[in-house]
C-alpha cells in the first residue's frame, strides 16, 4: 500500500461494515495458537481495541488449556482430557482458576490497555456473571470440577460495553454454594453470545475452520448447517478440541446468534478480516 489515495480507499471500504455493526455486540473467543505466539497476540489484542474505537462492542471470552497443560506438567499434576473436556480434580481446579484468571486472564487485559482500550477482566464468579452445577457424568466419566451452565447475567456485561469498557472473561462458573466450576471457553462464549443476542461470535483457534478431513487443509466446509454437526461428530469428522467448538457454534445459532463463525487465529488480523470482508474467512455457521 503506497499512495495516500490506496490508504484512504482501505478506510472507505469499511464503512458500510462500521455502520451495519456499529452498536452491535461482537463476542470473540480467543485461544489457540493465536494466545500462544506474541506477534498475533498483538495484532489481536489491535483488533478487539479498533472494534471498539469504531463503535461496536467486543467482548472477549477466552480459553488457555496449552497453559494449564504446562502448569500441571510443571507441578507434577497428571493432564486427563474426555470428550475434549479436562477432568478437574479438587487439585486441577486450583490450578486451572490461577491460571485462568490470574495469569491469562490479566495478560489479555493489560494488552488491550497497552493498544489505548479499556479492558476490564472478569471470570464468571465475579457479579456471578455464569451460574452453574456440577456436569453429570459423561459416558460415565466423572468430570469432577466441570460446570455446566445454568445462566449468564448479563447486567454487568451491558454495563460495561454500554460504557468504554470492554469485558475480557475467564471461563469459570460460579455455583449456589460459591463453588468454582470450570467451564470449557467455548462453551461459555456461546453461553455469552446467546444471552447477550450477540450480532457476531467468532471463534479463533489453529486451524482455519472444520475440515472435512483435519489434515487436509483443502477439504476446509466454508459453509455449515447447525443440523449437520450432530452427523458430523458421530461419523468423526468432528472430534478433539473441535467437538466443544463446533457443538458451542451449532447452539449458539439455533439459539438466535447472528452470525457465527470459527476462524484461524494464526492469521494476522483475522477478526478484521472475517468483519470487513464480504467473503470473510473460516468455516460459517447457517441455522
Ligand atoms: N474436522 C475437524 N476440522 C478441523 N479441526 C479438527 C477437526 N476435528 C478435530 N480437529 C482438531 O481440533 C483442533 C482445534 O481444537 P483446539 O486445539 O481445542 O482449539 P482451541 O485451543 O482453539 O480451543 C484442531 O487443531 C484439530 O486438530
Ligand atoms: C472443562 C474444560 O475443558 N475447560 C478448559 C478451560 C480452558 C479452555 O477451554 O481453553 P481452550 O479454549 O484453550 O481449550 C480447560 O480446562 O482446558
Amino acid at each position: 500500500m503506497n499512495t495516500h489515495h490506496e490508504r484512504a480507499n482501505v478506510l472507505i471500504e469499511a464503512l458500510p461494515y462500521i455502520q451495519r455493526l456499529s452498536g452491535k455486540t461482537i463476542v470473540v473467543k480467543y485461544g489457540g495458537a493465536a494466545m500462544l505466539d506474541d506477534n498475533l497476540k498483538k495484532r489481536f489484542m489491535e483488533d478487539i481495541t479498533l472494534l471498539k474505537f469504531v463503535g461496536m462492542n467486543p467482548i472477549v471470552v477466552h480459553g488457555g488449556g496449552p497453559d494449564i497443560n504446562g502448569t500441571l506438567s510443571a507441578l507434577h499434576i497428571e493432564t486427563k482430557f474426555h470428550n475434549g473436556l479436562r477432568v478437574t480434580d479438587e487439585e486441577t481446579m486450583k490450578v486451572v482458576q490461577m491460571v485462568l484468571t490470574g495469569r491469562i486472564n490479566k495478560d489479555i487485559v493489560a494488552g488491550i490497555n497497552a493498544c489505548g482500550g479499556k479492558a476490564v477482566g472478569l471470570c464468571g464468579i465475579d457479579g456471578h456473571v455464569i451460574s452453574a452445577h456440577k456436569c453429570p457424568p459423561v459416558e460415565g466419566v466423572d468430570l469432577g470440577c466441570v460446570g455446566e451452565i445454568d445462566s449468564v447475567d448479563t447486567k454487568l456485561l451491558n454495563m460495561l460495553t454500554s460504557d468504554e469498557y470492554i469485558p475480557v472473561i475467564a471461563p469459570i462458573g460460579c455455583g449456589e454454594h460459591g463453588e468454582s466450576y470450570n467451564i470449557n471457553a467455548d462453551t461459555v462464549a456461546s453461553a455469552v453470545a446467546t444471552a447477550l443476542k450477540a450480532e457476531k461470535l467468532m471463534f479463533l483457534t489453529d486451524i482455519d475452520g472444520i475440515r472435512r478431513d483435519p489434515e487436509d487443509p483443502s477439504t476446509l466446509i466454508y459453509e455449515i448447517s447447525s443440523m449437520d454437526v450432530a452427523g458430523m461428530i458421530a461419523d468423526g469428522i468432528v472430534s478433539g478440541g473441535m467437538l466443544p467448538k463446533a457443538k458451542a457454534c451449532a447452539k449458539a445459532i439455533r439459539e438466535g446468534v447472528n452470525r457465527v463463525h470459527i476462524i484461524n487465529g494464526t492469521i494476522p488480523h483475522s477478526i478484521i478480516l472475517e468483519i470487513f470482508t464480504d467473503s470473510g474467512i473460516g468455516t460459517m455457521f447457517t441455522k
